[in-house]
Parts: structure tokens; C-alpha cells; sequence
């Protein structure tokens, strides 16, 4: 891994190992992709103000979320089907979060199930849900976490109607996957690295949401299949009752909007993620950073506002902090690092990040996380 220095080397690797099928769901968006680029575009533009001769030598990257001390601002995003990346990938990525000091999510659409990352792993993670239509069942899930001792539930709010994504449709990208289809027959035998993991686990399918697939003969569109189990009238009024289940902090994922966040304030949830799902979702919705200076004028004081959307460098993470965000989440950037090399791939990812951010802090002449803030850029 030695010539491994940057978040994009990690894509390069991840794009070489893992079958087509699986990298282009990581690695795409919705439709025509304008808000997946637009996260990346927007916050490489935002310019740093260079700071010099201020002792630098001291600077330190630990900051609290929810309360919570972490080693820096960063939290692994859920992302679902990890364990399809690399065999067992919640798994290694809840392990390197937790040697790295930082919070790890897992999605409902997870691999691994909660039981299994909890089995393997040294400390609470955090859980990220999806509502679906079958309430028993997502009361059962909440239950679940709670057993499980999962620290935070991050409640996913833009997925109740998913966006196309192109890719998926013509790669064959079904639940389940079609991994017999010529292409992907061809293309797999290529990746021997990749099936010796996969056969070698019996984690294969969905963990958290068995009884919820289609029939093994049966193939749904990812959008049929959401459209048939994720519940489309989930409303604000839905929250109290998922508090009155769930007795933890609360985080609700997916806000773009004013108004939306202050919602999220007067429904007492502990944090907010401002977040266009990474551009998978609405397509033609504003980068996440393009919003995030109004949220946190907004209701910065009164709510933890959290971010995520484009980010691939330390740099980044600077800069949404100092646009208010009080810590990221990235998703892209260490699944790339888990596709590429497993549990030290997202290791690495996140010491590139870590390093890039602390490089960047000195340069501007800070020294903690609490002092960025928008003096850190140029006009
Ligand atoms: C392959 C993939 C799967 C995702 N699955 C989920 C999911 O299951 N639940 C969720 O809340 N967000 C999911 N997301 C969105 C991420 O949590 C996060 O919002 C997004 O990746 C941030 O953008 P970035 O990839 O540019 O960092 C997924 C993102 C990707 C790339
Ligand atoms: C296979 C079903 C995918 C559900 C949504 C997972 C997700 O949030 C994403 O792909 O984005």
C-alpha cells in the first residue's frame, strides 16, 4: 500500500478489484449525475486563507460528538451492501473506525447483520434505519439495535422513493444481484481475489432484512423492490413514534432544507445530517455544501449539524467545518479503501484523511477543531 497517497489511488485500486457490477453502484449517482458532481465541484472551489509564523506544533484533531470523544471529526457514513465490496465489510470497516477512534454506522441494508458486527467488534456502533411499510418489523429492528447496544440511531429521511441509477439498471443490479448474467460471469472471473473472500464467508445476503427479499427465483429492480418495502408515507409525525421505541440520541439523515431542519430541532432529535445521499437520491438538488452555511445560521445552536457529500480529502473536511459543520461522514472514500484492501484499506482512507486535515489546520495556523471556523478561508 506503500504507493497509496491519496483518496483516488484507493478508487483506482477498488475499481481493478472488485467486479464491475458492485464498484459502479458504489461509485455512481442518480440519473444524470449533476448533484453527485456538484458535492465534489462545489467544495473544491472554497479557497483556504494561509496563515504563517503561528506555533503549529501542537495542533490536535479530538473533538466530542454527541457528547462523545472522538479522535477527529469524522464518521463512517451507512452504506449498504458493504459486505459485497469485500467479504465480512462491516465488519472490517466497524473495526478500522473504532482503532481509529471514530463512529462507525451501519446500514439497514447492511450484509452484516447487527448481531453479527456486534459479535466482532470492541465497542457500540452506531445504526442507521430505513422504514419500512411492515412496522413490526421495523420495531423489531429498532429492538434489535438497542439489544445490540448501538449508540446513536441514524434515521434516514430521503430514500422513501429511490433515484435511478442508470448503472445498476443496465449492470443488472437487482435484489438480489445478477451475478450469472454473461457480463458479470466474465467480468468476475477477472476478480479471483474478490470471490476467494466472498465464497469464504457465509455472509452473502441481506443480515438484517431476511424475510424481506423476493423469493430466490424471483429478480426485483432495486426500485421495485424499495417501492414495494420502504414505507412512502413516512411523516415528521411518524418520529414520536420511533422515540417512543428507541430511548437513545437521535440523528436524522438527509435534510437539504431550511425548513425541513428546523423540523428536525422542534422534534427534539439530537443531530441532523445535511446530506443529498452522496447524489444518489434527488438529482438536480443542490450540492450538500451549498446548503449547509444556511442550515447552521439557522438552527446551528439549537441542533449538532452534521455533514456529507462529496467529500474525498482532509481538505474537505476543513472545509465544511468551517462552514459550521461540527464533524463529516464519509461514504464513498472508504469503501474505496474497502474494495481495495479489505480492514486496512479503510484504515488507510481514514489516517489519508486525518493526516490531509491536520496538514491543512497547520497551514491555516489552527490548532484544534473548535477554532475553524470561516476565518479559515479566503475571501
Ligand atoms: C454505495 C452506497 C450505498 C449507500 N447506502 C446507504 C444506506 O444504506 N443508508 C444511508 O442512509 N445512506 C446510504 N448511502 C449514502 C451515504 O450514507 C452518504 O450519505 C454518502 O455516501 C455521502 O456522500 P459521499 O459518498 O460523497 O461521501 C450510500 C452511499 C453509497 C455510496
Ligand atoms: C439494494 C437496495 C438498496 C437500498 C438503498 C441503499 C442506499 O441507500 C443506496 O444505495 O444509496
Amino acid at each position: 500500500m506503500k504507493e497509496i497517497t491519496c483518496i483516488e489511488d484507493l478508487r483506482q485500486v477498488h475499481k481493478r478489484r472488485v467486479p464491475k457490477m458492485f464498484f459502479d453502484y458504489v461509485d455512481h449517482g442518480s440519473y444524470a449525475e449533476e448533484t453527485l458532481r456538484a458535492n465534489v465541484e462545489d467544495l473544491k472551489r472554497i479557497k483556504f486563507r494561509q496563515r504563517i509564523l503561528v506555533d503549529i506544533s501542537k495542533r490536535d484533531l479530538s473533538t466530542t460528538i454527541l457528547g462523545d470523544t472522538y479522535a477527529m471529526p469524522l464518521i463512517l457514513a451507512p452504506v449498504g451492501s458493504t459486505g459485497m465490496q469485500h467479504a465480512d465489510g462491516e465488519i472490517h470497516a466497524c473495526r478500522a473506525a473504532q482503532a481509529a477512534g471514530i463512529p462507525y454506522t451501519l446500514s439497514t441494508m447492511s450484509i452484516c447483520s447487527i448481531e453479527d458486527v456486534a459479535a466482532n467488534v470492541d465497542k457500540p456502533f452506531w445504526f442507521q434505519l430505513y422504514v419500512m411499510r411492515d412496522r413490526g418489523f421495523v420495531k423489531a429492528l429498532i429492538e434489535r439495535a438497542i439489544a445490540a447496544k448501538c449508540s446513536a440511531l441514524v434515521l434516514t429521511v430521503d430514500l422513501q422513493v429511490i433515484g435511478q441509477r442508470h448503472q445498476d439498471i443496465k449492470n443488472g443490479m437487482t435484489v438480489p444481484p445478477q451475478l450469472f448474467k454473461l457480463k458479470n460471469v466474465l467480468d468476475i472471473a477477472t476478480k479471483p481475489g474478490w470471490v476467494k473472500g466472498i465464497l469464504g464467508t457465509p455472509r452473502r445476503n441481506f443480515g438484517n432484512i431476511a424475510g424481506h427479499l423476493p423469493g430466490s427465483k424471483d429478480l426485483e429492480s432495486v426500485s421495485a423492490w424499495v417501492a414495494s418495502q420502504f414505507d412512502a408515507s413516512l411523516n415528521w409525525r411518524d418520529i414520536d413514534w420511533i422515540r417512543s421505541i428507541w430511548p437513545g440520541k437521535l440523528i436524522i439523515k438527509g435534510i437539504l432544507d431550511v425548513e425541513d431542519a428546523r423540523e428536525a430541532v422542534k422534534i427534539g432529535a439530537e443531530a441532523l445530517v445535511v446530506s443529498n445521499h452522496g447524489g444518489r437520491q434527488l438529482d438536480g438538488a443542490p450540492s450538500s455544501i451549498q446548503v449547509l452555511p444556511e442550515i447552521v445560521h439557522t438552527v446551528g445552536s439549537h441542533i449538532e449539524v452534521m455533514f456529507d457529500g462529496g467529500i474525498r480529502s482532509g481538505q474537505d473536511v476543513m472545509r465544511a467545518l468551517a462552514l459550521g459543520a461540527r464533524s463529516c461522514m464519509i461514504g464513498r472514500a472508504y469503501i474505496y479503501g474497502l474494495g481495495a484492501y479489505g480492514g486496512p484499506g479503510v484504515a488507510k482512507a481514514i489516517d489519508i484523511i486525518g493526516k490531509e486535515l491536520s496538514t491543512t489546520m497547520g497551514l491555516c495556523g489552527v490548532n484544534s477543531i473548535h477554532e475553524i471556523d470561516e476565518k479559515v478561508l479566503a475571501e
